[in-house]
This record gives structure tokens, C-alpha cells and sequence, in this order.
């Protein structure tokens, strides 16, 4: 996509207004009357109707939600409105996903969707417009929500994104908002976070199973070396770029990676960038299988449905036994990792990279 088409298109708006005549639920109408001002406002511009009188209830109503977004501009009010009825209805983001059901949804997420059905807990990765790209809020959901996932009573544990990336992976913009300790007080509390954070996906006790849904780039890539299984839609790529950006390695792939998929292998994705098709990850054992886009939620979808089936005891004991003697020495690489990123972070080479991707000079 280039630059200039960085907003939602038209066709996005158009799938979005689709998506809304296809919402189950009845979204309320303080929504319905944003919606409406939003299309209002997207379609024609800034409101320059008559007031309705005050007897016109309705179309006072609607006229008065129109008239409250001023002067926005129509591209604002159409990626508003793709992003609000994106948050209404995220099973439908993307045509080709099918949910494994929502019949209980954890609410209190803004960057997630957290589902729980059919011994499965399903967390989507839910910020489509920016690519999945995991900002603090996001890093801090997912901790909340593998957390509760431990202890609920699912047997397995799906982490996926909305829309077409798995995630961009860390969001670059993390970088710019400086605490009054200056940079390296930012360098060294996003340390000791990120240590934690990943710490989250060591521990946690029944199998986690990535279901990557399309691109996954940098952190959200290394973190599948802790998964149990990563199920691939032949539209998924992984790039973890971090030479590029003047970073080094995390999420434990200085020492899953090499074990995985060879340490000359190791070292084309996280030393020169390589960027792996599905089916070299495949082959190189980061991914466990490749599906065709057009039947992969479906077949991914009925897959874990029948593995949620198996004797939870029996399941969680197994997952202990695989990662006990690993554990000591993932959270010893954890620590190294985010120390060494932690000097890397306040390195010009990095500042340059976040610089140029945010100034709209470089992408991957
Ligand atoms: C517990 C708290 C811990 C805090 C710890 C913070 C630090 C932890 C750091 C851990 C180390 C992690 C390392 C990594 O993950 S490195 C990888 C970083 N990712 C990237 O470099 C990707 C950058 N993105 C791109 O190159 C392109 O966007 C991409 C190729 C992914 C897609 O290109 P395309 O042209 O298809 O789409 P757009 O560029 O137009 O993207 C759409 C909008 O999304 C925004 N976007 C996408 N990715 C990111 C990102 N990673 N960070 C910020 N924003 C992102 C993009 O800017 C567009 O937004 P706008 O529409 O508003 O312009």
C-alpha cells in the first residue's frame, strides 16, 4: 500500500457499511446515531442541513450527531467509521476469518478481542488499521489476557490478528513519548517491561497455539519460538528486520531460533533480515503447518475445536513436562536479551530507524 492510500479507501468503507447490515447484535443507538454521522460526514462533508424542529425527535437527533463532527475531514470521518464498526464486529474484518464462536467475549480490551468457547480462548490481536502493530496498551492486554487465560477453564490458548497482518509487530510510536527521566529512564522501564512481558508467554501453563493469519513482522514473530503450535495461512510471512532498525533480538529467538531452524538459518532471519515465506518457515520449523488461505480458518478453526476435546489434566501436565527443563534458561535468555536491547534502544542507529519510519521515509 502506498503512503497516499494509507487511510481506509472507499472499499474499505464500502465493506464496512456491508459489515454493519450484517451485525447480530443491535449495536444500540447511541452507536447507530455515530455511524450514521459518520457516513453523513464521510459521504458529504460537514453538516449544512436545517435544523429539524424540536418535535422531529429522529431527525434531531441525527442531525445534531452530524452537525457535532464539525468540520472533520470526510477522509477522518470514513476512517473513523471503518475503525467503529471494526470494533463492532471484528470476527468480520477480514471475510476469510471464522470465529470459533462468541459465546462468552471478555469486554475491557480496547487492542483485543478476547473470546472463550469450546475449551478455546481465542485473543485477537484487534488494531487492523495499523497492522496489528502492539503499542504499550496492547503489550499490557496481553499480559492481562494469558493471565486470565491460565486460569480459566479453556484447555488451549489461540493468540491471532484481525484483519490481513498477524501484527506488524512492536509499534514504533512506542518510542516517542519521553517520560521527564528523559530517554534513558524510557529505555530502561520499557526493559524491564518487555522482560516481563515475555516472561508471560514462558510461563504460561496449557498450549498456545498461533494461528498466523498473514504477515507477522519482529517481536510477534520471535514469540512463536515459545508457542506450542503455529498454524500458517499461505498469505503469512515472517520478517524480523532488526539489523534494519538497529535493534537486536528478543523474545527469546537467540536461543529458540538457532534450536529450531539451524543457526546458520537463525542468522539470515534475525542478523540479515531474511524475510521467510509460510512454507520456508515451515520447512525451517518455525511454523508447524501451511493452509491455503481460502480454507484456513476452517480448517484451522475445526483442528483446535477437536484438540480443546482432549483431557484438560492430561494436557496441561504434558505442556509442564515439555517446558520445565527449558524454563530456567528461557528466562535467562529473556533477561539477556532485554538488557542488550536496552542499550541498543538508546543507540543513534536505532533513533535513525524510528525516525525514518515515522517521518514517512523508510517501510519494510
Ligand atoms: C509491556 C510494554 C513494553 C513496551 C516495550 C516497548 C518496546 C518493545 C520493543 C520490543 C522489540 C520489538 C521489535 C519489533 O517488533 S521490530 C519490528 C517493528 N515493526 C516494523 O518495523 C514495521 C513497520 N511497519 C512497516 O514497515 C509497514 O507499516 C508494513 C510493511 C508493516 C505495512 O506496510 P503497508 O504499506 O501495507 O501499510 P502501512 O505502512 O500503510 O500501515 C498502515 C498503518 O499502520 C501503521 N503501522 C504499521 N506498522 C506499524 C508499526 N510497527 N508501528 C507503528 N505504526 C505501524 C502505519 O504507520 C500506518 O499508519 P497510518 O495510517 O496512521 O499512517
Amino acid at each position: 500500500m502506498n503512503r497516499t492510500a494509507m487511510r481506509a479507501s472507499q472499499k474499505d468503507f464500502e465493506n464496512a457499511m456491508n459489515q454493519v447490515k450484517l451485525l447480530k447484535k443491535d449495536p444500540g443507538n447511541e452507536v447507530k446515531l455515530k455511524l450514521y454521522a459518520l457516513y453523513k460526514q464521510a459521504t458529504e462533508g460537514p453538516c449544512n442541513m436545517p435544523k429539524p424542529g424540536v418535535f422531529d425527535l429522529i431527525s434531531k437527533a441525527k442531525w445534531d450527531a452530524w452537525n457535532a463532527l464539525g468540520s472533520l475531514p470526510k477522509e477522518a470521518a470514513r476512517q473513523n467509521y471503518v475503525d467503529l464498526v471494526s470494533s463492532l464486529s471484528p470476527s468480520l474484518e477480514s471475510s476469510s476469518q471464522v470465529e470459533p464462536g462468541t459465546d462468552r467475549k471478555s469486554t475491557g480490551f480496547e487492542t483485543l478481542v478476547v473470546t472463550s468457547e469450546d475449551g478455546i480462548t481465542k485473543i485477537m490481536f484487534n488494531r487492523p488499521t495499523k497492522k496489528n502493530a502492539i503499542n504499550t496498551e496492547m503489550y499490557h492486554e496481553i499480559m492481562r489476557a494469558l493471565k486470565a487465560a491460565s486460569k480459566d477453564d479453556s484447555i488451549i490458548t489461540v493468540l491471532t490478528g484481525n484483519g490481513d497482518y498477524y501484527s506488524s509487530g512492536n509499534d514504533l510510536t512506542n518510542f516517542t513519548d519521553i517520560p521527564p527521566g528523559g530517554v534513558e529512564e524510557k529505555a530502561k522501564n520499557n526493559a524491564v517491561l518487555l522482560r516481563e512481558f515475555v516472561g508471560c508467554f514462558i510461563d504460561f501453563p496449557k498450549p498456545l497455539i498461533a494461528v498466523v493469519n498473514g504477515p507477522a513482522v519482529g517481536i510477534s514473530v520471535t514469540l512463536l519460538g515459545l508457542f506450542d503450535a503455529v498454524y500458517a495461512s499461505d498469505r503469512a510471512t515472517f520478517h524480523t528486520p532488526f539489523s534494519h532498525l538497529g535493534q537486536s533480538p528478543e523474545g527469546c529467538s537467540s536461543y529458540t531460533f538457532p534450536k529450531i531452524m539451524s543457526p546458520a538459518k537463525a542468522t539470515e532471519m534475525l542478523i540479515f533480515g531474511k524475510k521467510l515465506t509460510a512454507g520456508e518457515a515451515c520447512a525451517q520449523g518455525l511454523v508447524t503447518e501451511v493452509f491455503p488461505d481460502s480454507t484456513f480458518q476452517k480448517e484451522v478453526w475445526t483442528r483446535l475445536k477437536a484438540f480443546a476435546k482432549l483431557p484438560p489434566n492430561a494436557v496441561r501436565i504434558s505442556k509442564e513436562v515439555i517446558r520445565k527443563r527449558e524454563r530456567e534458561k528461557l528466562h535467562a535468555v529473556n533477561a539477556e536479551e532485554c538488557n542488550v536491547l536496552q542499550g541498543r534502544w538508546l543507540s543513534d542507529e536505532c533513533t535513525n530507524a524510528v525516525v525514518n519510519f515515522l517521518s514517512r521515509k523508510s517501510k519494510l
